[in-house]
Formats: C-alpha cells, structure tokens, sequence
C-alpha cells in the first residue's frame, strides 16, 4: 500500500512528539487513516543539534524549501512557531497543493482567514486541532459537535503555562520566576514566555475559539488583554479566604449578536468546575442555547499531548485523501460580528483597597458604589498589621464595565484611598 508522504516543519517539543506518535502507532494510524504514514523530510534551524530522538541524517534538513518543493510531499506538518516564515511556508505549500497540519495558534489568530481561503481555493485540507487546548479536541467539537446549536458562552483555561504558575503559587506558596523557569524545561512555555504571561497566547486561542464557537470574524485586536505577571500572594490568599481560586479566565459572550472577548485573571467560585483545573491542565467551559452547560477537561500543552491532536489531524488529512474529499469544507463565511459596548459587558467584581484607618471610610467608599449604581454582595474591612492603614475587600453583584471604570475613577481619587490594590472579574 503506497504510504502517504509527511514534511514535518520542525523537531522541538511538539515535533518530536508527532515523530513518536507517527513511528509507535503505526497500525493504529493505518486502521484509522486507511494509509501508513511516513515521515520524509524534517526541517530544522540547527542539524548539527543533540535530540532526544533519533532521525536518520538524510531526512534532516535546514532548508524549508526541501520540504515544500519536495514533489513527493502530501502533506506538511508545521509545528515550528512563528509567523512569518510560517505563513509563507505554509501559502506556498498550498499552492502546491500540499494539505497542512498546524500547531500554529499566532499564525491562524492572525492570518486564519488567509490561509483557509488559499485551501478553499487549492482545494487544500488546513487542520489547526492542536492550536488550542493542547491535547483537548475543543475545535472539532466546537465545529462539529456543536454545529446544531447556538453557542452563546465559552470560558477557558487555554494556557498551561500560567495555570501551571498559578496552581504552584495557590497549592506551594512557590515564588512566581521559579515556577515559571519550570514551566520553561518542561517544554509547556512558548519560546518567549512573555506570550504566555502577558495573555497573548490565550488571546490567540479566545480568537481562534470565539471564531469558530460564535461563526463571525472575530480578530485578535476584538480581545482585551491581561496577564498574570501582576497577580500577588496576596491576591491569591484574599481570594483563597473568600471561596476563589485566581484563574487566567479566557471568555467570550454572545448576547443578540453582539460579542465580547477578554482574557484577564479571574477569581474563580471553589464550587465552579473551572476552579479545581490545576497545573498545566486546560479546560473549555462551552455553552449552548439548547445543550446548555459542557465542560472539556485535559492536557493543554507539553509533547505528546500537543503531538496526539497534531498526528489526529494528519489522520484526518489522509482519511479524506483516501474519500477523495480534502478541502470539501471549504471556507465558511463568517458572519460580521458586532462587539459589545461596555455598558453591554456585565460582570461581578473583587476589588481590593488599601485605605485610611478611620471611621467613616467604609461609608464613603460604599457609597461610590451607589453613585453609580454598582450593587455590592459583599464588604469586608480589617486594620493592616504591618501599616496604618486598613484593607476593604468588596465583591460586586454584576455590574457593566463602563460603571465600575467610574466606580475605580472615583474612588483612585479619593484622599483617604492610598490604593486600588487589585480589581479581578468573578466568575460561579
Ligand atoms: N509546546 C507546547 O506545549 C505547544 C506548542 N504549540 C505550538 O507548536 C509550535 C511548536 O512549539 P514547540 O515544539 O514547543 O517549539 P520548539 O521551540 O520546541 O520547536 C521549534 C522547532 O522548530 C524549528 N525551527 C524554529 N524556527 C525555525 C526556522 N526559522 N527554520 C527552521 N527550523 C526552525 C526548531 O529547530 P531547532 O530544533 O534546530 O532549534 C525546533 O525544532 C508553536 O507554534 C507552538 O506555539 C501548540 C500547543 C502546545
Ligand atoms: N505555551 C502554551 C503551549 C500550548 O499552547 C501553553 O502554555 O498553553
């Protein structure tokens, strides 16, 4: 049976992965996808590097263009980041008529469009399972699964990175740069970690998630952002007393076809299912007007569960190269999205303040609230022990953004407010 050819486009943590899936599995491949599998071409940036993996030399090479103008190549694997080069690679490949796999969620955030609608027009397969969620089938449920419904909410943990971060910080009190240097060896972290804790790359993954859950063209420049890099102990032990667990929360709203998007950290209710995901495990939260509440739970990033949704989309790949059927889903035009003003984006809130000692205050602050007609579940107020100062937590009922930024204004310009501490959205 005459195998169908692979160029893998980098051998990192993800490509070795898919090396070693591709060469252990190869009945179960073959059952699946109908044709063995074969690996002809690697690229690499440098050959001359020691691997934990074995691949005979002459399939190694440092130029791209083996592989891509290679004309025995069927499909090419990119898993070697970036987006330029990526983006280039991966046009030309399909002008050669070449289906693609890609791992690559900055370049299908950014160029997603592009790229499928030069498979459409090829004829192509263009496959990016393993873009978000690490080993969680999440698109294919989204476009599958999903393809009866209306979905009208999607919340996740999409960064193993600083969940990782997180649950050490919660569980072992462990230090922020340590946990982050850990997460770097064991291959969870993008090769400039700032992506992952500055809340790029679950920006990427809300992008390419709000697209395909809500079918509209939703961009990255549609999410608001905001990392992990300043949440404190302290933040953790507050919400810890209260009840929450801080997440990186990445959710998206439908409400009558207007949408909003953000990743930012969030406390998170111990009784949400979302609260107890630890360590560099994902989860999406999706849902449906009819099926209601779903919860996708697994490994979002590290070699071999990246590697299993990189390999199942190539399995897909070949299985419709076998029908005949590749590029058959053609491009699907999104529809134009509307983005939800901040009067329309409603959420509870934990803010906490660092204030005059005194009587009185309280009162004061509370009353702001009122002001702008920001309910409050709950105030919390006890002296500092270090400073003369006092601390108030508050959580919110739900209150829209554009009255909370009034809320904070106010209240930063307070004289008995030394300062707004933290502000985090609540979820459960
Ligand atoms: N790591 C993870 O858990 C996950 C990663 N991803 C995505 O998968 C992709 C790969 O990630 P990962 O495996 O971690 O990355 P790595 O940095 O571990 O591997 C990148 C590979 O690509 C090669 N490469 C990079 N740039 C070039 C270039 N200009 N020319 C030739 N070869 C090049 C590198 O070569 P060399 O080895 O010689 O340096 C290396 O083999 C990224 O898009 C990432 O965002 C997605 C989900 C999870
Ligand atoms: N750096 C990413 C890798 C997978 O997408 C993460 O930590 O989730």
């Amino acid at each position: 049976m005459k195998p169908v050819k692979v160029g893998l486009l980098g051998l990192g943590t993800v490509g070795t992965g898919v090396v070693r899936i591709v060469e252990g599995h190869q009945p179960d491949l073959l059952s699946q996808s109908g044709s063995p599998i074969e690996i002809v071409k690697v690229l690499v940036k440098d050959s001359s590097k020691s691997r934990g993996i074995h691949v005979a030399a002459d399939k190694i090479t440092e130029n791209p263009w083996d592989v891509i103008e290679n004309p025995e190549i069927d499909v090419v694997v990119e898993v070697m980041g970036g987006i330029e080069l990526s983006k280039q690679l991966i046009l030309a490949a399909l002008d050669r008529g070449k289906h693609v796999v890609t791992a690559n969620k900055d370049l299908m955030a950014l160029h997603g469009p592009e790229i499928l609608a030069k498979a459409a027009e090829k004829g192509c397969d263009v496959l990016y399972e393993a873009s978000v969620a690490g080993g969680i089938p999440i698109l294919r449920t989204l476009v599958e699964g999903f393809s009866s419904d209306r979905i009208t909410k999607i919340m996740g943990i999409v960064n193993g990175t600083t969940n990782y971060i997180l649950t050490k910080m919660s569980q072992e009190g462990a230090a922020y740069d340590d946990v982050l240097k850990e997460a770097q060896q064991l291959g969870y972290a993008e090769s400039d970690p700032t992506s992952d804790v500055e809340g790029f790359d679950a920006a990427r993954k809300m992008t390419i998630l709000a697209t395909l859950g809500f079918r509209a063209n939703v961009e990255l420049s549609d999410v608001s952002v905001k990392g992990i890099s300043k949440v404190s102990k302290e933040d953790i032990a507050y919400g810890k007393r209260l009840g929450y667990e801080v997440k990186l929360l990445g959710i998206a709203e439908r409400q009558d076809e207007h949408i909003s998007i953000s990743v930012q950290p969030t406390m998170v209710k111990h009784s949400h299912p979302l609260a107890s995901v630890n360590g560099v495990f994902n989860a999406v939260y999706v849902y449906g007007e009819a099926v209601g509440e779903t919860m996708f739970y697994g490994p979002g990033a590290g070699e071999m569960p990246t590697a299993t949704s990189v390999v199942a989309d190539l399995v897909a790949v070949v299985r419709n190269l076998n029908l005949g059927i590749n590029g058959r889903r053609g491009f699907v035009p999104y529809k134009e999205k509307k983005l939800k003003t901040d009067e329309q984006i409603a959420s509870k809130n934990f803010i906490l303040l660092h204030v005059e000692d005194k009587a009185g205050v309280l009162a004061q602050i509370t009353q702001v609230f009122a002001q702008h007609e920001v309910s409050l579940e709950s105030v919390l107020q006890h002296p500092n022990a270090t400073n003369p100062l006092a601390e108030i937590i508050i959580i919110t009922h739900d209150a829209n953004k554009a009255a909370m930024n009034n809320v904070l204004k106010q209240i930063e310009s307070m004289n008995v407010v030394q300062a707004i501490k933290s502000v985090y959205r609540v979820e459960g």
